[in-house]
């Protein structure tokens, strides 16, 4: 038998209840609970930690080309971004699920005899179970999952849809964790795997429960450092820190032991990532409607990739020295409607749309011989500091341990210059100090090259996204002023709305970023400079800041939901989401 969990187990809440029925929903009230003194009356938060938990965390990312395109089957570049959102997870010793989402006011309990039951009632649940690393069934469980979550079928807000991925996963790890110990003989004591099952620190309390022995009892907790809902692949995120957290809870997949980072993280080989991916692909299906994939295999892998549904993701070996700006609209929006909108574009003008995608397709599949040929004119640096060219599905350990943090910024701007696009005499031409005709040398001119290159590019890729209808005033009031400084941005994600990239000459003198930032707050919109294709999914050996911090902000005022990393901005209360 699998033991429930390797994490720590918390201290049960002193007012606990024996009601077989759903505790608190705290959702609904979610604002009224800030102002009263908010999430720290929740029983969650009433728990101690001391024992330690498991700490989970995976990138968000920047869809570079190919939004939507990707949704069809066709190519799409992407990579990870130093933002990253983090899951603590506790097994908890009684008898209720928790789920804190404090950036979207969520504070939910259930209890785990009513999942038990359910489990009971749907025979289907015992025998529709893939016997592979395949997600489960959303036809089979997303009803189990709505009603167990008590979320109502009509509601599609922000917390609706998070609640429902949880709970999809949720339902999904305990299935299959039942149907291996099945397999396994029921309590072999080993992990599918054949690896040696968690400790769960010692406690073996909920392994000699017979209810809770095969089921979680879990306290989850998610925090962002990435604002949502803007094309950041806050959902991708979100999946992918929950998916690993339960299987890993679950004993479906083994602890991580790919070093990860330099600070103790590790990350899992090829075949565990995979089955992450998969599953949380599947998860982020409910939130984007129909969903690519790429987000999840992007939050996944990390780095820099070219992606194609259908097959492994492509690790780009080598890029330039890769610099982008990121700004955000602060228009929240939903990508399921986004994608929704080119459905019905494509309905009604079916061959024009084709045309567009196709056309997109070819960008993307330029910038990603663009990308190899710079690796054969030189002036480049490698993906992310790695030495191989990683395909996810079939990496090895080695090409693993070559996943560290990425600094692109490290190159000698001597190489580096953007040949920015704009007209003569313009912002742009005055400031970069780049004239047409200079040519120092024809590696200097080639890197020179590539960037224009990219810039236009993405000129071109942004027109293609508003022509399919999801565009909006705020992304072109930002791309007309970058525009005066020879840079041409675009959209990042699902469009109408959200953020906006572009990228930057390496040697961009920070007066300059400084004048366009100044220029963007004026109108309101941040920006910022994220580091792009750092590591994918890990688990943290110790407490993450972000938890850290929370714990000594839970005190004071309720914090509210930031759109920018720093958390300096606040945003719209996630329950104006109507969408
Ligand atoms: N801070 C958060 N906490 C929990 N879930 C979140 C958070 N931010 C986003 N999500 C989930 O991700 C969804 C937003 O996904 P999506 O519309 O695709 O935006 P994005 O482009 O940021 O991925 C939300 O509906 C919610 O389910
Ligand atoms: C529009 C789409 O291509 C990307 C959406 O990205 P995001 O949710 O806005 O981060 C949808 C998808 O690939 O699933």
């Amino acid at each position: 038998m699998v033991a429930p969990g390797r994490n720590g187990v918390e201290d049960s809440p002193s007012a606990s209840s024996s009601s077989s029925h759903m505790v608190t929903n705290h959702v609904s009230s979610s604002l009224a609970a800030s102002t009263a003194g908010g999430p720290t009356s929740s029983p969650l938060r009433s728990l101690s930690s001391a024992s330690g938990g498991l700490y989970v965390s995976a990138p968000g990312k920047i869809i570079l080309f190919g939004e939507h395109a990707v949704v069809y089957g066709r190519t799409a570049i992407a990579g990870s971004i130093d933002l990253r959102t983090y899951v603590s997870l506790f097994t908890s010793a009684d008898g209720r699920i928790y789920l804190s989402l404090p950036d979207l006011c969520v504070e939910k309990t259930w209890m785990l005899k009513d999942l038990l039951k359910t489990i009971a009632l749907n025979p289907d649940l015992s025998t529709d179970v893939p016997n592979d690393d395949s997600p489960p069934s959303l036809e089979l469980i997303v009803p189990i999952a709505r009603k167990l979550s008590g979320s109502s079928e009509d509601s599609s807000g922000v917390q609706h849809l998070a609640i429902l991925a949880f709970w999809y996963l949720l339902i999904g790890v305990v299935q299959r964790k039942r149907f291996r110990d099945q397999q396994n003989g029921d309590g072999d004591g080993t992990t599918t795997d054949g690896s040696d099952p968690p400790t769960n620190n010692g406690n073996t309390s909920q392994l000699e429960d017979p209810i809770t022995k095969d089921l979680l009892a879990v306290k989850v907790t998610v925090r962002f450092k990435l604002p949502p809902c803007v094309g950041l692949g806050s959902s991708g995120a979100f999946c992918v820190c929950i998916t690993t957290a339960l299987l890993q809870t679950a004993g479906l997949i083994p602890p991580p032991s790919i070093p990860a980072d330099e600070e103790g993280s590790l990350t899992w080989d090829d075949a565990h990532l995979d089955m992450i991916r998969k599953w949380s692909a599947a998860a982020e299906s409910l939130i984007h409607g129909r969903a690519s994939g790429l987000d999840a295999a992007v939050c996944t892998y990390g780095g820099v990739a070219s992606y194609k549904p259908g097959r492994p993701i492509e690790n780009l070996r080598n890029i330039p020295n890769l610099k982008v700006i990121l700004v955000n609209s602060k228009v929240e929006r939903n990508t399921t409607r986004m994608v929704q909108t080119v459905k019905e574009r494509m309905k009604r003008s079916p061959f024009i749309v084709e045309n567009i995608l196709n056309t997109i397709d070819s960008i993307s599949q330029e910038v990603a011989s663009i990308l190899q040929k710079a690796d054969e004119n030189g002036g480049v640096v490698e993906n992310g500091g790695r030495s191989a060219t990683l395909t996810p599905a079939f990496m090895t350990e080695m090409d693993h341990t070559n996943l560290q943090p990425v600094s692109v910024g490290g190159r000698s701007s001597s190489l580096s210059s953007y040949v920015a696009g704009g007209k003569r005499g313009s912002t742009a031409s005055a400031l970069s100090g780049i004239s047409g005709g200079d040519a120092r040398s024809s590696e200097r001119n080639e890197f020179n090259e590539t960037f224009a290159h990219l810039n236009d590019l993405c000129r071109m890729n942004n027109s293609m996204l508003v022509a399919l209808g999801v565009g909006h005033p705020k992304v072109d009031q930002i791309c007309t002023l970058l525009a005066r400084y020879g840079i041409h941005p675009k959209m990042t994600g699902a469009g109408g709305g959200g953020s906006v990239f572009a990228f930057l000459k390496p040697d961009t003198p920070s007066t300059i970023i400084g004048m366009i930032k100044d220029e963007l707050a004026k109108l309101e919109y941040d920006m910022w400079q994220p580091q792009l294709g750092g590591p994918g999914v890990m688990l943290h050996p110790n407490k993450p800041e972000v938890f850290i911090a929370a714990d000594r902000i839970h005190a004071g005022p309720v914090s509210s939901r930031s759109t920018t990393p720093a958390g300096s901005h606040q945003s719209t209360p996630a329950v104006r989401h109507k969408k």
